[in-house]
């Protein structure tokens, strides 16, 4: 047997649920599954769209070549008339980072949320059409994650009714920005706002960096590209760039002006708005990363469980074949929780993006009440999913075996493309201390003040902190209740810990310092907790389809259990469990692995990743891996000749001790 197609049509044959349901689960209804595979059908169809030679490609080229895959996108939408959403799955399933992502993702919903009725009606129609491309200048040289450290200002001149955009030190230079360094006309860039020398916190504002005309940089605007970033291909298709101002100046119709304005006089005024509205965009795309997770780890979580069913290794008789990989317990407990992980995220992104469209709706109308709440959400669900995306794609790789490190494996440049989530839009940390901030004053308002929303266990802190569990077999493990109620005891006896711990101090945020990693821990406990809940509310709503709402249980259980036998230290340590319980989870665990083993192909095929997405010898649908492999490895450029350059001049004066007669 060369390839593993024989394998995989068996292996789909063992699916004991309906994958075509599954895959509507998955995409959330049947009319999103039949607009996704539309256009991931049509972008894979597309020879344009190719994209598996991306990691061979040298920068420029590379670059060049998003360029043209961006044009002939823009020219599809419009030819076909796609509408915002469609065009939103057109950009994903071409999968490529680019100035667009910036454009669409981040300088749009800037102006949608901080901009007044005038500006929106000025500058969005422009950014809708693509006739002024934009960006997101925040992040500087010297400061990324404090946000009011920025250095750049913009100081009100009031002869001239205009603000004056400059970068005082070389550690204010803008860096980072995506799509600016080459692309972008426009920028929102945030800036201390300064007026006759007072300084008013940081505020965005809208400034012109090329002329429309020739593309050349406005006088006083120094930009350029900050360098080759990690990996081939991979993130190097964007153009993150460096800028710098010098006393550039714009109307002062161009600061972002619904959570503060200037007026002709030089007057600040503060309006209503809270000035977290100008991290809003920030929550916006935090959102859009947390649904995103699911989708990379699902991508690497196929790759791996595919190639897994069709690699044997060992425990081979009589010349028959060996055994597949996948049926390693080790491999098991490696793979499928990230599976499960997979669909976890997916629901709780499914989730959060209901959240935020209510805030949305709640901050258009003036209601602020719900931010505090979306951003720790936002925050922290960036942070936990990001970070096990991240670890998840690394072990899917090393799932692989050798073959994983190979760049056709898709593997590598997934990781390399993927990993910068846990930096950008809020480092993970950070974030996580954001959480931490929020959970800190919840547990000291426990007394006088009911939680609600994603806290509203809390309620129950005295129960939460007095009761123990109560399982005894592990049968008994499979309740989602009692599954539920350990993440909440355990979260909350962290978090009130942390609170009592903090108590001790006098200076709060000495306190809050010192026992940051603490913190962490519990605000990650906090997020474990909203994931496992919504996953529950899932599988409390109708879900058509044979075995479907059987098999999601079975990953409910497999994701909740596999949390709590890598955090057990923190469940035993709370009091909340008994070693014995703690192990009789871990019993449960391996029954569930083996329900999982007999649909791990079709729970993987329900995704509805295309080869083209996965872009993946090892992860093909067909299953035919060393033919492919082989192949692929002869049509790589570097085997167009035997004789490499180099050989003649380097490698055979060695061989015929010449070497210090040779020219080098
Ligand atoms: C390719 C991989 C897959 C990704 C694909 C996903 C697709 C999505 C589209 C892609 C588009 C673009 C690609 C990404 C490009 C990247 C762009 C960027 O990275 S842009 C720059 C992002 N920068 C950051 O995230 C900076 C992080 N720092 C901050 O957010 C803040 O500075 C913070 C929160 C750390 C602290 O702020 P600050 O010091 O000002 O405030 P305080 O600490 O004093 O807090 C005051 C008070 O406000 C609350 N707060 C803070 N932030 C918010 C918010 N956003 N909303 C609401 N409230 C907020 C804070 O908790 C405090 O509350 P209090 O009650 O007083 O304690
Ligand atoms: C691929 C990519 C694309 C990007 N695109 C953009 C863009 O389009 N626009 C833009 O404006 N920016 C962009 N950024 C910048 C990005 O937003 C920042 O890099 C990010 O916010 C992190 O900030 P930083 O680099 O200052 O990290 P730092 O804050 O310097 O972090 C360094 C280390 O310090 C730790 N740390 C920092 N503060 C604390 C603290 N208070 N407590 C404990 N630990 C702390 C962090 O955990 C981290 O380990 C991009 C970055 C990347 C990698």
């Amino acid at each position: 047997m060369e390839g593993g197609v024989d394998y995989l049509i068996d292996e789909r044959k063992k699916a004991q649920f309906d994958v075509e349901a599954m895959k509507v689960a998955w995409a959330g209804s049947r009319q999103a599954f039949e607009l996704s595979d539309r256009i991931a059908k049509l972008v894979a169809n597309d020879p344009i769209f190719e994209k598996f030679s991306r990691p061979m490609l040298g920068r420029k080229e590379l670059f060049k070549n998003s360029l043209r895959k961006v044009a002939h996108a823009w020219k599809l939408i419009i030819d076909l008339r796609l509408s915002e959403e469609e065009a939103k799955l057109l950009r994903h399933y071409i999968d490529e980072p680019a100035y667009t992502d910036l454009q669409w993702e981040m300088f749009i919903p800037a102006i949608e949320g901080q901009g007044t009725e005038e500006q929106k009606r000025k500058w969005l129609p422009l950014a809708r059409k693509m006739q002024v491309i934009g960006s997101y200048a925040q992040t500087e040289l010297g400061h990324g994650s404090n946000v009011q450290g920025l250095e750049t200002t913009a100081t009100f001149d009031p002869q001239t009714d205009e603000f004056v955009i400059h970068s005082p030190t070389l550690t204010s230079s803008k860096w980072w920005p995506g799509g600016t360094a080459k692309v972008s006309t426009h920028a929102i860039v945030y800036a201390r706002l300064i007026l006759d020398g007072q300084f008013h916190g940081v505020h965005g504002f809208i400034v012109q960096l090329r002329n429309l005309e020739n593309h050349t940089p406005l006088p006083g605007i120094t930009v350029g590209d900050i360098g080759m970033k990690f990996g081939n291909g991979a993130y190097n298709t964007m153009d993150n760039g460096v800028i710098r101002f010098n006393h550039v100046h714009i109307p002062r119709n161009q600061m972002l002006m619904r959570v503060s304005q200037v007026t002709r006089e030089g007057k600040f005024v503060q309006s209503d708005v809270p000035r977290q509205l100008l991290y809003g965009t920030m929550v916006y795309v935090r959102q859009k990363i947390v649904a995103d997770a699911s989708k990379a780890l699902s991508r690497a979580v196929c790759i791996a469980t595919r190639y897994s069913a069709v690699r044997r290794q060992f425990g081979s008789r009589n010349g028959g074949p060996e055994i597949q990989v996948i049926d390693y317990k080790t491999q098991q407990s490696r793979l499928f929780p990230l599976l499960a992980s997979a669909y976890a995220f997916r629901f709780v992104g499914e989730w959060l993006k209901w959240l935020y469209t209510d805030v949305k709706q709640r901050l258009e109308a003036n209601d602020f009440s719900t931010l505090p709440e979306a951003h720790a959400c936002t925050a922290g669900l960036k942070s936990l999913t990001t970070s096990a995306t991240a670890d998840g794609i690394e072990e899917c790789r090393k799932l692989c075996g050798g073959h994983g490190y190979l760049v056709s494996s898709g593997i590598p440049e997934l990781f390399a493309t993927y990993v910068p989530a846990c930096t950008f839009e809020g480092d993970n940390v950070v974030m996580m201390l954001q959480v931490a901030r929020f959970l800190v004053k919840t547990v000291s308002e426990l007394g006088y003040k009911q939680p609600v929303g994603t806290t509203a266990y809390m309620r129950r802190v005295t129960a939460l902190m007095q009761s123990n569990c109560a399982v005894r077999t592990a049968e008994e493990w499979l309740n989602p209740g009692v599954v539920v109620e350990a993440f909440e005891a355990r979260s909350t006896r962290m978090a009130v810990a942390c609170g009592q711990r903090l108590a001790k101090f006098e200076n709060p945020e000495e306190g809050f310092a010192e026992l940051s990693a603490d913190l962490v821990e519990a605000s990650l406990a906090h997020c474990q907790v909203i994931v496992v809940s919504k996953f529950v509310e899932k599988l409390q709503q109708e879900i058509p389809g044979k075995g479907v709402k059987r098999l999601l249980e079975v990953l409910f259980y497999v994701y909740a259990l596999f949390l709590l036998h890598k955090h057990q230290g923190d469940f035993l340590a709370t009091g909340y469990l008994t070693p014995k319980q703690a192990s009789l989870a871990n019993d449960q665990l391996r029954i569930l692995y083996s329900k999982v083993r007999p649909n791990a192909i079709a729970l993987v095929d329900s995704f509805n990743h295309t080869d083209h997405l996965l872009s993946s010898i090892l992860g093909r649908y067909d299953g035919n891996v060393y033919p492919k492999l082989y192949e692929a490895a002869f049509n790589d450029p570097f085997n167009d000749s035997d004789i490499a350059d180099g050989i003649h001049q380097y490698v055979q004066p060695m061989l015929r001790q010449e070497l210090h007669s040779a020219k080098l």
